[in-house]
């Protein structure tokens, strides 16, 4: 097989580990993450809104944050793996996945056909970890191979040397976004927003050609309406929360609890819809599991979330009327009651730390979680209710708004 680079090696799963994840707190044995690069100083103020950030990150000190970030995982015994080394491993050893990289990138229709193949030629011809890198971090027109030369092309000429010639990707850094694990398999998701549907060709080839993940099965393989991972909440074995708003559709969770049913993967799945606005742009970033029981959520969600009930019926699905959240979420989990968490707060401090993710937490297993520091109060609260916080850093990371959980797909949980 070829190598990445020199030296280099391709990921295993640490022995023992096997892929899947059947809820959201089971002990967590392997993650995928994306160490943030390029993509992120590639962000300008004329740019940021239109992909997805709210401020320029200072790359190396969000480099720095992710780096603790992951060392406290390896330090609770979590495998790490980096969807930047999956990616160049996956190119390094299967020229299919190279070629579906390169073509899921190159747009003939932005860069008309001529440059498109001149452009995708000169990929095929790039070294594994040099194409990872251009797939991740984008392309200028200044930096197409051959610029400032005499060119006859009207699209080299006509665009400024810094527009994208290859749009970057800075939201990889989500990864719980552009795929997700239910069960044994793993699921390709669809994702809403320009800005970011090709993160899931990255996240397909890997899945499709990384010997890690070979002999895997898909879930939700029609991706017939958008669905993203944020939105996806594995309540308990067999019972899916799916948040309905600015990302996942009303068609996606339909589909989505359709395919589960048909694949054995989901018994209930609840619809519960979400604000359509940019604060609220998944149902992770208002409510997550922090035990197999609790949940910590934001506090005007909690009387007023409903939940649609979805179930397999007949072959088909039946649809019940929307009721309380926590109520159908509790009947679907077979529990007396989902606890949240209550943080408590005045609604100004609530509206701070909802927006900078308090909600957001990663379990790393019942009862231990990570979450930024910044958001103090929320912290506390989840403290004084018997949770382990493991805080991070998040000053910079935070400017594309996303917390541990976000910025984190489990690849392996505890059964
Ligand atoms: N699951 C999540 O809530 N992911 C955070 C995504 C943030 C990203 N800037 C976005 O707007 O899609």
């Amino acid at each position: 097989m070829a190598g990445v680079g020199p030296g280099s090696s391709t990921a295993v799963l640490p022995e023992g580990v096997a892929l899947g994840a059947a809820s959201e707190v089971a002990p967590l044995r392997a993650v995928l993450l994306h160490r943030p690069g390029e993509e992120l100083s590639r962000l300008t103020p004329r740019n940021n809104d239109q992909l997805l950030f709210d401020a320029l990150p200072w790359v190396a000190r969000a480099q720095e944050e992710h780096d603790a970030f992951a060392a406290v995982l390896r330090s609770r015994g979590v495998a790490v793996y980096l969807l930047g080394d999956l990616l160049a491993e996956t190119i390094a050893h299967s020229g299919a996945a190279r070629i579906q990289g390169i073509s899921a990138a190159v747009s003939p229709r932005r860069l008309g056909l001529g440059l498109a193949e001149e452009l995708s030629a000169y990929l095929r011809g790039r070294p594994a970890d040099e194409l990872a890198r251009i797939l991740t971090g984008g392309m200028t027109f200044d930096e197409l191979p051959g610029s400032g030369s005499d060119s006859a092309s009207l699209v080299r000429q006509m665009h400024h040397g810094g527009d994208f010639a290859i749009e970057p990707l800075p939201n990889l850094l989500f990864t719980r976004d552009s795929s997700f694990w239910i069960g044994r398999r793993f699921a390709i998701t669809s994702l809403a927003l320009a800005a970011r549907a090709r993160e899931s060709s990255l996240t397909d080839l890997i899945y499709a050609h990384h010997p890690m993940f070979s002999g895997s099965r898909r879930a939700y393989e029609s991706q017939i309406a958008p669905v993203e991972g944020g939105d996806v909440l594995l309540l308990a074995p067999g019972v899916v929360a799916v948040g309905v708003g600015e990302r996942t559709t009303p068609a996606g969770a339909e589909s989505l609890a359709r395919s589960l049913f048909d694949d054995g993967l989901a018994h209930t799945v609840l619809a519960v819809p979400i604000e359509q606005q940019r604060a609220f742009m998944h149902l992770d970033t208002v409510c997550t599991m922090v035990d197999r029981d609790a949940v910590v959520m934001y506090p005007s969600m909690h009387d007023t979330a409903v939940a649609y009930t979805m179930r397999a019926d007949d072959g088909g699905v039946s649809v019940g009327e929307a009721r309380p959240f926590l109520e159908a979420a509790a009947e679907a989990m077979g529990i007396a009651k989902l606890r949240v968490i209550d943080t408590g707060l005045d609604p100004v401090t609530a509206e701070r730390e909802q927006w900078d993710d308090g909600n957001n937490t990663l379990a790393l297993a019942p009862g231990v979680v990570v979450a930024y520091n910044r958001t103090v109060e929320t912290n506390k609260r989840l403290i004084d209710a018997g949770i382990e916080v493991l805080e991070i850093e998040g000053g910079e990371l935070g400017s594309g708004r996303g917390g541990p959980r976000c910025m984190s797909c489990p690849l392996s949980r505890e059964f």
